[in-house]
């Protein structure tokens, strides 16, 4: 097996436990001779000023594929499912105090505080005919539309740098990377990501957060897969 790229979480996955950038992951991610792209729940500026002070290309994925650019200096494209989400934040917010995260930046989801009762606001929100669902990230709840997800992003973007999602190994902690692990050619989650995210992977390490990454990258290098 041989990859041509990597794909990476950012929250959890390049992250030390406290959300801070894990200088060890980014020592390594320098190290690396393949693009190195970062997809992120996060909003488009937070995922492209870290990929700028990692020292990357700018090839992000954001707002768990709502938001793609593959290069600084090119325009970003968001998907238009802002509208479906808004209704659903409106009925949801007869029954709970919801707050936004990032409102002003946030172009095609929206992203909740997780001080809620997501399971009940999953069961409300079947009855309603929306094409919107919720991904809880552990640091933050997303309604986002059911079409777009970080695999949708993935090759999308990956056809915008002339390859296929299959040419990636992605790395991440949580239910919102799930899809990218599917479409993706090999899928390691971090050693604290959740249950669901070990399941879908090929490959969990034993170290977490971004040690986890580093251990990622030194079995990819192992295994003289990438
Ligand atoms: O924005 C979030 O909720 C989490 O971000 P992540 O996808 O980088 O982990
Ligand atoms: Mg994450």
């Amino acid at each position: 097996m041989k990859f041509k790229a990597i794909v990476a979480d950012i929250d959890g996955t390049i992250t030390c436990e406290k959300r801070e950038l894990h200088l060890g992951a980014v020592k390594k991610i320098r190290t690396l001779k393949l693009p190195f792209v970062l997809a992120t729940g996060n909003i488009l500026c937070y995922a492209r000023t870290t990929s700028r002070l990692i020292g990357l290309e700018g090839a992000v994925i954001a707002e768990n594929g709502g938001a793609i650019t593959v290069r600084f200096d090119l325009q970003g494209t968001y998907e238009e499912s802002m509208e479906e989400c808004e209704k659903a934040y409106s009925f949801l917010s007869r029954y709970f105090n919801l707050t936004k995260l990032d409102p002003l930046y946030r172009k095609t989801e929206i992203a909740l505080r997780r001080d809620f009762d997501l399971e009940k606001a999953r069961s409300l929100l079947k009855t309603q005919n929306l094409d919107v669902e919720m991904v809880d990230t552990k640091y933050a709840i997303h309604i986002k539309s059911k079409k777009v997800n970080k695999g949708v992003g993935l090759k999308k973007l990956a056809n915008m740098m002339g390859l296929k999602a299959r040419d990636f190994v992605a790395i991440g902690d949580s239910a919102n990377d799930v899809e990218m692990f599917e479409v993706s050619g090999f899928g390691i989650a971090v050693g604290n990501g959740d249950e669901i995210i070990k399941e879908a992977a090929d490959y969990v390490t034993e170290a977490t957060y971004g040690d986890g990454t580093i251990e990622a990258i030194e079995f990819l290098e192992e295994k003289g897969w990438i």
